[in-house]
């Protein structure tokens, strides 16, 4: 099987609509999206928004009730089996890795993609190393860690990589040390055209590497924009101040929205808010109301909540 690689084109999908038979709502409503070769994009939003459901439409593996997805001019619709030629998908759910070590893992799925056993062996090892997993290579599947599990079902996805790469939360369980290698590495996929769709829950990896973000909620696309919106967003600070039990706060906090929760006074903070937020922060704990403070970046997690709760 060494036929030439499918040629890089765009990826529309138009109003894909998918419900499940016994699921009632719709998973995934309208979503009408193009996908370029070089880009990468982040698929985010809540647990149940939709994002699994999508990438399946795409590799084919779930049907659309309605609405059709293309590759250039042809349907992946009505010709499921392009969708595996020109299609890859790392899985939510680790790869059945029992009785097979990484390595040989990786090599075989290279000779499924039509690589020649010397160019199969080369690439597994390449990825290995870009990993950093070259200590488990040779451990036995059932013996590998959650961690390990999923960056050799990674490595398995974008191994002699097609055009288009799904890949289904790759970071779930990676140390922080391997996390950044996932995402150098798909961005050296994009940047050498391939069209890369992750989904993740990070919205701060997102903004470091992804071209591209769509947010989606109960199904449909809410936001598609770029990280550089996201991070306009994210400009404020917290400053949290632990409260001694009965102090009286002596002054008035420079920022109106705060909330105390056991003990712990939050302050959001514009920009041109923090150094009168810190003067205060301090003169409460020379006066002893509180025992500590931490500024740090409005949390994420934090800018998600109110991208979603505000629409
Ligand atoms: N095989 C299925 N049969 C019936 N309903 C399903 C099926 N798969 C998913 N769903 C439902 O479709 C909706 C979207 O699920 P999906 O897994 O696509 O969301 P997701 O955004 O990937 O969520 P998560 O972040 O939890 O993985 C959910 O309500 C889910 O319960």
């Amino acid at each position: 099987m060494t036929s030439a690689p499918p040629r890089a084109e765009a990826l529309s999908l138009d109003q894909v609509t998918k419900t499940y038979e016994r699921g009632g709502a719709a998973a995934n409503r309208a979503i009408s999206l193009t996908f370029q070769p070089g880009e990468l994009i982040a698929l985010i939003g809540h647990n149940g928004a939709g994002k699994t459901t999508l990438l399946s439409q795409i590799i084919g593996t779930v049907k659309p009730t309605s609405g059709d997805i293309r590759y250039g001019p042809s349907s992946l619709v009505a010709a499921p089996d392009l969708a595996r030629r020109i299609a890859s998908m790392m899985p939510q759910m680790y790869a059945p890795l029992t009785g097979v070590t990484p390595r040989q893992a990786i090599t075989s799925i290279a000779r499924l993609r039509g690589l020649s056993v010397a160019d199969a062996k080369r690439a597994a090892l390449d990825l290995i190393d870009a990993l950093d997993i070259g200590e488990w290579k040779d451990t036995g599947g059932e013996k590998l860690s959650g961690g390990l599990r999923r960056l050799t079902s990674y490595a398995m996805a974008v191994v002699a990589p097609p055009p288009v790469l799904l890949v289904d939360e790759p970071t779930n369980d990676v140390d922080p040390v391997r996390r950044p290698l996932i995402w150098r590495h798909l961005r050296r996929l994009a940047d050498d055209g391939h069209t890369v769709v992750v989904v993740t829950h990070n919205l701060l990896e997102v903004q470091r590497a992804a071209d591209r973000y769509v947010l989606l909620q109960n199904g449909a696309v809410l936001v598609d924009n770029t990280p550089r919106q996201l991070a306009q967003q994210v400009r404020t600070a917290a400053l949290t101040v632990s409260v001694r039990p009965g102090a009286e706060i002596p002054l008035t906090p420079p920022a109106a929205a705060h909330a105390v929760e056991d003990g712990q006074l939050t302050l959001d903070l514009e920009p041109a808010q923090i150094p009168a937020a810190i003067e205060w922060v301090l003169h409460l704990v020379d006066t002893g109301a509180a025992d500590s403070y931490s500024l740090a970046p409005a949390s994420l997690e934090t800018l998600y909540e109110g991208i979603t709760n505000g629409r």
